[in-house]
């Protein structure tokens, strides 16, 4: 059995972690930690995912369960990273780490706690997103010399940061292989007399609205031809199970930042 902890259970990817952990046999939920004086303290987690009472409250003292945690699962925001961080290191607890929209202070931050815990960290962790990262990468050998690149994804109203994370990621994988740096060939929106496209731009586009969970196309146009590779997300609790099963995985790892492409062999 593998004892996990959830930062930000009160979430929307926190309610559904809980879930998500209740559904298999081999893990257990033993620290539901909020912030400190949520209005969720003292909540059973079971009556916060909808799935029925589970004799586990939240809480916003998480030192008490320390002691019975195999690993923290974090979706929170990327204002929380540190403080969660740390509590990770001061307690030598391996972490998967799924927030997205952080900047360069946070990612550093997070490639310092990996030298002293593990940690798993991916703007995606559903097994078809993952995939997709290696099909783009084939992708752009064939054609990215050539085509126009473009990504476009589309999420939730109430989502805080653009383009998403696995957009960028997606972005990263293609600029990888082609050997650019995204940061010299990422344009994000476009407005105005803007001329004609150069080749070597890698495009983004972002839709905001309703309940859309997550869906990321990459464009490859050439002319006479395009590729367009997406992927839809129908539910959270995709990566919900992807957290889990990367929680699983990573509980008997040395410290050291992984990708939830070493966490599923691709
Ligand atoms: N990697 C992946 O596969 C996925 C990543 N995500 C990412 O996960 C993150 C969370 O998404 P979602 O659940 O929709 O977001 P929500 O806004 O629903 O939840 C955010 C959680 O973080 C907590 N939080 C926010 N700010 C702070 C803070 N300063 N200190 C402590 N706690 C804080 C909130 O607590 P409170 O309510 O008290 O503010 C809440 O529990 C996002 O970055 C999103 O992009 C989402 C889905 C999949
Ligand atoms: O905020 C979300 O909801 C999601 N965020 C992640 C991202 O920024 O890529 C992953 C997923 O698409 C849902």
């Amino acid at each position: 059995m593998i004892n996990l902890g959830i930062f930000g259970a009160n979430g929307r990817m926190g309610r559904v972690l809980i879930e998500a952990i209740d559904e298999q046999t081999s893990t257990e939920l033993t620290l539901a930690a909020v912030r400190s004086g949520s209005d969720w303290t003292g909540m059973d987690v079971g009556e916060l995912a909808g799935i029925g009472q589970r004799g586990l409250t939240v809480t916003d003292q998480w030192d008490s369960a320390a002691d019975n945690v195999d690993v923290m699962i974090d979706f929170t925001l990327p204002e929380a990273l540190e403080q969660n961080l740390a509590w990770c290191v001061q307690h030598q607890k391996p972490v998967v780490i799924g927030t997205t929209g952080l900047n360069e202070q946070q990612k550093q931050a997070l490639e310092a706690a990996a030298k002293q815990v593990p940690v798993v960290f991916a703007a995606n962790m559903s097994v078809g997103v993952n995939l997709l990262l290696n099909l783009l990468k084939q992708t752009a050998r064939v054609m990215g010399e050539t085509a126009d690149i473009e990504i476009w994804e589309a999420h939730h109203r109430y989502k805080k940061d653009a383009p998403s994370g696995t957009a960028v990621a997606m972005g990263e994988a293609i600029a990888d292989e082609l050997g650019r740096d995204l940061k010299d060939c990422a344009v994000y929106g476009r407005e105005g007399h803007t001329g004609e496209r150069p080749q070597k731009e890698i495009g983004f586009a972002t839709i905001r609205g309703g309940d859309i969970v997550g869906e990321h196309t990459a464009l490859f146009a050439e002319l006479g031809e395009r590729i367009e590779l997406t992927h839809k997300a129908s539910s959270r609790l995709t990566f919900a199970k992807g957290a889990v099963r990367a929680a699983r995985w990573l509980s008997d790892k040395p410290s050291g930042l992984y990708s939830m492409q070493d966490v599923l062999g691709l």
